[in-house]
């Protein structure tokens, strides 16, 4: 096949509520969406899962719209692809940005999957029906706010919870939602905010019983988890640190996490995740897939991905309804007593809404080989 034209849309979508972490707030997401066509005229979509700022990575709305337009779209247009894994050979010649090359990368999977006639999830090997999902929760302003998201989440039917910690917080809320909801699969996300001077207060966290601890030490490290994880029976859990099979790989072997979140982004687009996971399931590894707060597009490649076989913790894919009044897909995403079903058209299977779509772009650019 071979992409005859592209498309970037800027985007600003308004969440229903703030997003607060312990490195900061969001509420307008701006992002890109990708469309590419191919010579038979089929289309892909893609969503780039960077945000406005570099806080979660180093990339951002801008520095994508940079490497899409100046290097990667170049690269791509007009080319014979024979599959989407060859997209990550054609991109190799750039180094890191990981978010860019795969918003454009998953657009190329959907098409593929649409030329085909295929459901996305059949093409990358997936074979659940429906996936199981968690739900990701910000910091709050107080225990008693957390406490009634937590409880409306759950009779949503939310199979997981994930609370965001921070320096000085995390005693406050563990013990607070332990002594609320004693049984509940509960797991926290300090989203790098720790380091090896925390290592006493770190082990403290073992008595609340956690399904994981999520990326407690720097961005970047794999060595320092490795020496926290000894010291710990919670089991931790990369994300930041994670751009590659390269690095999942090290950080088994070093013993520095026991789950890995696979962020399609931040490891550079689906064929890299994919190739995570296989590693995973055979080194014994669970693996699930995390969120971006991304729209649909983003969030149907998620679950397209989440139905691989060794996807088998819930992951932060919620339903379109807890991040937006309105998504930009038809219909929406769902989740029903905590599973989202699969969906069965070809390609990601849900149909981008081109009215909603249109009403939040702010910027449009396109190509053609
Ligand atoms: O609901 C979601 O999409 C996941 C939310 C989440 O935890 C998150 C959101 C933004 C940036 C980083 C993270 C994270 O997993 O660390
Ligand atoms: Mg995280």
């Amino acid at each position: 096949m071979q992409i005859t034209d592209v498309t970037i849309r800027k985007m600003k979508m308004r969440m229903k509520e703030p997003f607060l972490t312990s490195f900061g707030t969001m509420q307008d997401k701006q992002f890109l969406l990708l469309e590419v066509h191919d010579e038979l005229g089929n289309m892909g979509w893609g969503e780039s899962v960077a945000f406005d700022a570099p806080w979660y990575t180093e990339e951002t709305v801008e520095t994508n719209l940079h490497m899409l337009r100046d290097f990667l779209i170049p690269l791509l247009l007009g080319k014979e692809i024979l599959h989407p894994d060859r997209v990550g050979s054609l991109f190799a010649p750039i180094r890191g940005n990981n978010m860019a090359k795969a918003s454009l990368e998953c657009a190329v999977w959907d098409l593929y999957a649409k030329r085909e006639g295929i459901p996305l999830a059949e093409a990358l090997g997936g074979q659940r029906q429906r996936i199981e999902v968690g739900i990701s929760i910000g910091i709050q302003k107080d225990l008693v706010d957390l406490t009634d998201h937590v409880q409306r989440y759950l009779e949503e039917g939310y199979k997981r919870i994930k609370v965001k910690i921070k320096p000085g917080a995390e005693m406050d809320i563990l013990r607070g939602l332990r002594e609320a909801f004693p049984d509940v699969p509960l797991m926290a996300d300090a989203n790098s905010a720790y380091s090896l001077d925390d290592i006493d207060l770190l082990k403290r966290l073992d008595k609340f019983d956690l399904l994981m601890i999520e990326q407690p030490l720097a961005h970047d490290d794999i060595v320092d988890h490795a020496v926290l994880q000894k010291q710990m029976k919670t089991p931790i859990c990369l994300d930041e640190s994670i751009h590659s099979l390269e690095d999942v790989r090290k950080a088994v072997e070093l013993g520095s996490t026991k789950v890995i979140n696979v962020k399609i982004g931040r490891v550079g687009g689906l064929s890299e995740a994919k190739r995570i996971h296989d590693y995973c399931m055979e080194k014994g590894v669970p693996v699930w897939c995390g969120g971006m707060l991304e729209a649909g597009i983003g969030r149907a490649h998620n679950i397209a991905l989440t139905s691989l076989p060794n996807f088998v913790l819930p992951g932060d894919t919620a339903g379109s309804s807890r991040y937006w009044e309105k998504d930009i897909i038809e219909p929406e995403v769902v989740v029903e007593d905590g599973y989202i079903t699969v969906p069965t058209a070809p390609g990601i299977g849900f149909t981008p809404d081109l009215s909603t779509i249109e009403e939040f772009t702010t910027d449009i650019w396109q190509y053609r080989a």
